[in-house]
């Protein structure tokens, strides 16, 4: 057990390590899916492709385990009862790896997997997701892929994927709701091969005005990403965001149809302008996400 005044040398530090976190307001994408449904899988095909640098808190707790830490026991005796670990051993390390990695962008794969951890995080780093990415797979292929996984995991084994699948159900999946209900959730059909689940993840990834395959845009296309652009900023003067870039286009898509828009628009310009930019707006938005991007 370490001193007072050790005590307080940590928690001083923590608090440094908090604001320099804060100041570097990262990027932050959460990674959520069952056991095996190929978070990792993918996310190193994105870190690949788009700068981001991945963080899987699993990966993080197993590491701390053979580290010698104190706390090694605790967490090796609850991932083999598939148990999820208290959010603040995982925040602490969690915020340790952005700090050394020194990257602004990060894939935090399998977490939060429950209430406790998402409130928690939010609360300690002030941090939210720009947006959850939920890889969607039966239990039947998950527990196919896990059990032919052959990375020596001590809880890929029938008896700890079963409890996994139940605390998934029961705590993880409560979260993706909660963000579902913020708009935030881009779902992705992973029971398919690789290679197309990715093809999925890219589009998610990629700007949505870029030439993806050599796919140049029609003039109906262009007219489209000229009228989005256009949304972007009058929903960022209406919302007083500087960075009009930023919104995303489901955000536009609430300004076109909802009351703000509506009354802020109607009220200050011609009402034409508003009957013409609804229906506009809201094909464009059709057009641009693809409903499986939609929870
Ligand atoms: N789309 C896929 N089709 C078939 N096999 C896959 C697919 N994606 C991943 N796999 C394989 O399934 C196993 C589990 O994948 P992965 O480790 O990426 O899952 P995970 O969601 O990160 O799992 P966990 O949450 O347990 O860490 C690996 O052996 C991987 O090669
Ligand atoms: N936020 C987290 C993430 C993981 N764990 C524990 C419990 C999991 O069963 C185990 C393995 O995680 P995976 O590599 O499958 O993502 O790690 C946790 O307690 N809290």
């Amino acid at each position: 057990m370490g001193s007072v005044v050790d005590d307080g040398k940590k928690e001083a530090l923590q608090e440094a390590h908090r604001s320099l976190l804060a100041d570097l307001n990262p990027t932050v994408v959460f990674v959520l899916g069952g056991p095996g449904s190929g978070k990792g899988t993918q996310c190193a095909n994105i870190v690949e492709h788009f700068g981001f640098t991945h963080l899987s808190a699993g990966d993080l707790l197993r590491a701390e385990i053979k580290s010698g830490s104190e706390n090694g026991t605790m967490i090796s005796d609850m991932i083999k009862e598939g148990k999820i670990v208290p959010s603040e051993v995982t925040i602490k390390l969690l915020e340790r790896a952005m700090l050394e990695n020194g990257n602004d962008k990060f894939l935090i794969d399998g977490f939060p997997r429950n209430e406790e951890n998402r409130a928690a995080f939010e609360d300690v780093t002030k941090i939210g997701p720009s947006f959850v990415l939920y890889f969607d797979c039966s239990e039947e292929e998950m527990e196919r892929r896990l059990l032919s996984r052959n990375q020596g995991r001590e809880d890929d084994n029938i008896e700890t994927i079963r409890k996994r699948f139940k605390v998934f159900q029961e705590s993880s999946l409560p979260v993706i709701e909660y963000y579902n209900s913020k708009g935030k959730v881009r779902k992705i059909d992973a029971g398919r091969p690789i290679e197309e689940v990715y093809e999925s993840v890219k589009a998610i990834f990629a700007p949505k005005d870029e030439k993806v395959n050599g796919h140049r845009h029609t003039l109906m296309e262009c007219l489209i990403l000229f009228w989005m652009k256009w949304c972007r900023v009058i929903a960022a003067i209406v919302t007083k965001i500087s960075d009009p870039m930023s919104i995303e286009t489901s955000q536009i898509n609430c300004f076109a149809n909802g009351d703000c828009f509506h009354r802020t628009y109607s009220n200050a310009h011609s009402p034409c302008f508003v009957g013409v930019a609804t229906p506009v707006t809201t094909y464009a938005y059709r057009t641009t996400l693809s409903t499986e991007h939609q929870y």
